[in-house]
């Protein structure tokens, strides 16, 4: 699971100058003007790198940018940027050596053990299908430490686990099966899911590959290209499905340290810092917020359903799911919440569901919940209406990453008004990149 502080933390950035004027289509590119500088942090392609004008990253087209001052005609041809395709600073669009690397250490590991949430609904799965698991073929995908595996092993009899995990933990987890005395049902396979050869089709494809607001990291995909490869005929996916929830909320303590802050500090006004404020604090999606359940203006609604068996790879591009909330009790909104539910279908048929539940009515997990903070708060009123849509858009270059666009109107309705007719008080659009 990466942060955005690691991903910020890239090598130095490049200086480059605007041969022309350059309009950005679509939220996720950046306009500029000739002569412009621009600090280049990265190539993922070589027609679009990733830039930053005046504090604002975006893509801009590698052909419009040259190194050199602005003004050095002469030199220009010389230092036109070289953009050949084999350039090897091209950053990996699945930046893979930082993903895998940081799942080479024991950090990430350690705070998905201890979520006991998390690690409980996967050992009860495991153990309220036991009895069919016998002499089952499983694929653990992602199996890290191998705790999965490792319970399949402990509270079922299935033929064989294939453990696999991409990172340098693999030689680790091969360990804890020997220590744990289960190397005759679990064999660990290095490699990425999508590229490992298994030696059979599997009859049980389990993972745990969730990430914030359920896709970042884009994992999902692995699973199907394995699904789709591995899977028989048949065969059963854990998870079965997977649902993003959606709420609008309060968010005073956090608007407070944020935003509030800045009103009187020391009996100062920093007020003008405000508008610097919104954008270093409320551009970017709040991972790991715990919201209360208090803090919901409304019932909270799932916005986004996917079904593991039919959801195809090109189908991650964009994913849209509309909302209509009504507001229960009068609040400021600050936000809307998002959050994840995942359900592991039994084997048996009419067998019980079980259920990962990541939302503020469920035991905290360390995914806690996802904050997308409006650049301004609204009051809201019991009896008005939240409606609107929520689109994930997957990065069309880091491959990990998405934008969430959120498009809402606010209907109040007024006495004033005939027959309660709903007039619309606010209407409101915000995309959040997560991370690029
Ligand atoms: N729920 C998540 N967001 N992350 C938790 C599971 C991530 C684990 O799966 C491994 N992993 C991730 N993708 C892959 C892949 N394609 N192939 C093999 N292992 C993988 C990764 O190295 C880590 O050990």
């Amino acid at each position: 699971m990466q942060t955005e502080k690691e991903d910020e933390d890239d090598a130095s950035p490049e200086e480059c100058f605007a041969r022309s004027d350059f309009t950005g289509g679509g939220s996720d590119q950046l306009s500029f003007s000739s002569g412009d500088k621009l600090l280049v942090h990265a190539k993922p392609s070589s027609d679009w790198w990733w830039a930053e004008l005046r504090g604002v990253r975006g893509y801009v087209p590698a052909s419009y940018l040259r190194t050199g001052a602005a003004g050095e005609e002469e030199q220009e041809e010389e230092e036109e940027v070289e953009v050949d395709d084999d350039d090897t600073s091209l950053e990996d669009p699945w930046q893979d050596e930082e993903y895998f690397g940081s799942y080479g250490t024991l950090r990430l590991h350690l705070e998905m053990l201890s979520d006991k949430s998390r690690t409980e609904a996967y050992r009860q799965v495991i153990r309220s299908n036991s009895a069919s698991l016998r002499n089952k073929v499983v694929m653990d995908l992602g199996c890290g430490t191998g705790i999965i595996s490792l319970f399949c092993a402990q509270l079922a009899q299935p033929s064989v686990v294939y453990a696999v995990e991409a990172s340098s933990m693999a030689d680790y987890t091969r360990q804890l099966v020997k220590q744990n005395e289960c190397e005759e049902v679990v064999t660990v396979l290095q490699g990425r899911a999508e590229e490992i050869e298994l030696p059979e089709q599997v009859d049980v494809l389990v993972s745990e590959w969730m990430g914030n607001c359920l896709l970042f990291e884009f994992m999902v995909e692995s699973v199907l290209l394995a699904r789709d490869r591995w899977l028989r005929e048949g065969g059963v996916m854990w998870p079965s499905s997977a649902a993003l929830a959606l709420v609008p909320c309060q968010a005073d303590t956090y608007y407070a340290e944020k935003m509030a802050f800045w009103e009187r500090p020391y009996g100062l006004d920093f007020t003008p810092l405000q508008p610097l404020a919104q954008q270093e604090f409320f551009t970017k999606p709040k991972f790991s917020h715990l919201i209360e359940p208090s803090d919901c203006l409304s019932a909270p609604c799932d916005v986004i359903y996917l079904d593991m068996y039919t959801l195809q790879v090109k189908d991650l591009e964009e994913i849209k799911g509309q909302f209509h909330f009504c507001v229960e009790k009068s609040g400021v909104f600050h936000g809307f919440t998002a959050w994840f539910t995942v359900h592991f279908e039994s084997l048996e048929t009419g067998g019980a569901t079980v259920e990962l539940n990541t939302g503020p009515n469920s035991e905290p997990t360390h995914w806690k919940q996802t904050l997308f903070m409006l650049d301004r708060p609204v009051s809201v009123y019991a009896g008005d209406s939240i409606s609107g849509t929520i689109v994930l858009r997957r990065n069309p270059v880091w491959r990990r990453h998405m934008t969430v666009t959120l498009h809402w109107n606010i209907n109040s309705t007024t006495e004033e008004t005939d027959n309660c007719q709903a007039n619309i008080k606010s209407v409101g659009t915000k995309s959040f990149p997560m991370w690029r």
